[in-house]
């Protein structure tokens, strides 16, 4: 059987890298160079922009402008701009701001959720349900995260079972959307499939989507595993931008640009230009003195020796 017969005919790509991406930057971002690169997103195609963070600004500095990155953007129509929201404070700092829609994000390890929530993962999901009360009283959309869903970088592996039962939590206090993420890189293929088949005994796909980052090389091809199993929403991060300030030494997730080029080899629709794609990363990565972690524009490059 052809490889495209078991897949989807459409994915959506939701671009993390003004979030995930930045976040992890270690020098100073203006506000003007991350506003530039959410227009360029939305301009290029996207529809799904994670543009921010409502966390404690002491813990992720570079995040501490979003409120004004929000108010500085051009809203193109059509496009969800969202942000993270931790608790409640960050959902009310959210709303002020004009998100269409905020993400929660659990661990699927103690140890992770420690570091990155500073609470066990009970404390994490009481305080998530209070932000989907809010949200739900204020007609926005709520996505979940579970993080470290293929390995935490403190305890190690992590089982299926474990990722399940939060994202049915996640899912049950009125999440639209649980977002599997590979926080630090190290799943292969055969461990997506192993957490999907788990996964989706229970949960319909349409309520899942992939979040992977390349720290081992092995994003798309857990990204084709998703697909083969029916997942069509994907996380990506334009120019492969970021890593997680919580996760020592793990890189940027896929790059969005890397992601599109799979999908058009593969027939399937997205909706984004990539031409117009790879002049934003490479302008953010221009802007931040570093290299484009984008295969397929480093490939582009090579052969035009230009961008567009
Ligand atoms: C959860 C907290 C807030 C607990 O942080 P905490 O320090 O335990 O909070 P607290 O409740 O003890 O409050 C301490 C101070 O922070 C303030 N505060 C408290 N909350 C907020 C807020 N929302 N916005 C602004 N200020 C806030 C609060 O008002 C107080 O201020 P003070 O009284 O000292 O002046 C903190 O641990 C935090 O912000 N964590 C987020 C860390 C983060 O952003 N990590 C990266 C994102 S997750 C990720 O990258 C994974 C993902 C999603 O991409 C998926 C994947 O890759 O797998």
């Amino acid at each position: 059987m052809p490889l495209t017969a078991t897949l989807p005919t459409r994915a959506s790509i939701v671009e993390v890298g003004p979030r995930d991406g930045l976040q992890n930057e270690p020098g100073r971002i203006s506000l003007d160079d991350k506003v530039d690169l959410i227009n360029a997103l939305a301009n290029a195609g996207v529809q799904r922009i994670e543009a921010g963070a409502f966390v404690n600004p002491t813990w992720v500095p570079q995040m501490a402008d979003s409120g004004d990155a929000f108010a500085a953007i051009t809203r193109k129509p059509g496009v969800s701009y969202s942000a993270l929201t931790p608790n409640i404070k960050g959902f009310d700092r959210a709303l002020a701001a004009g998100a269409d829609e905020v993400a929660i994000f659990a661990a699927a390890s103690e140890a992770f959720s420690q570091k990155n929530l500073n609470c066990d993962i009970n404390t994490s999901l009481e305080r998530f349900a209070e932000v989907v009360a809010a949200a739900n009283a204020n007609n926005i959309p709520v996505r979940g995260y579970i993080s470290c869903v293929l390995g935490c970088p403190y305890s190690g592996k992590v089982e299926p079972q474990t990722c399940l039962s939060i994202a049915r939590e996640l899912l049950a206090m009125g999440c639209y959307e649980v977002s599997l993420g590979d926080t630090i890189g190290v799943g292969t293929a055969a461990d997506t499939q192993r957490l999907l088949a788990c996964l989706l005994n229970d949960i319909p796909v349409e309520q899942l989507a992939v979040h992977m980052h390349d720290t081992y090389g092995q994003a798309l091809s857990n990204i084709l595993a998703a697909l083969q199993m029916g997942v069509h929403v994907i996380d990506s991060s334009v120019a492969g931008l970021g890593g997680c300030p919580y996760a020592q030494g793990a890189t940027g997730n896929v790059a969005t640009e890397d992601v599109i080029y799979l999908l058009d080899g593969l027939g399937i629709d997205h909706g984004i230009n990539l031409h117009q794609l790879m002049a934003a990363g490479q302008r953010i990565c221009d802007r931040l003195g570093k290299r484009n972690n984008s295969k397929v524009t480093q490939a582009h490059s090579a052969r035009t020796q230009k961008i567009l």
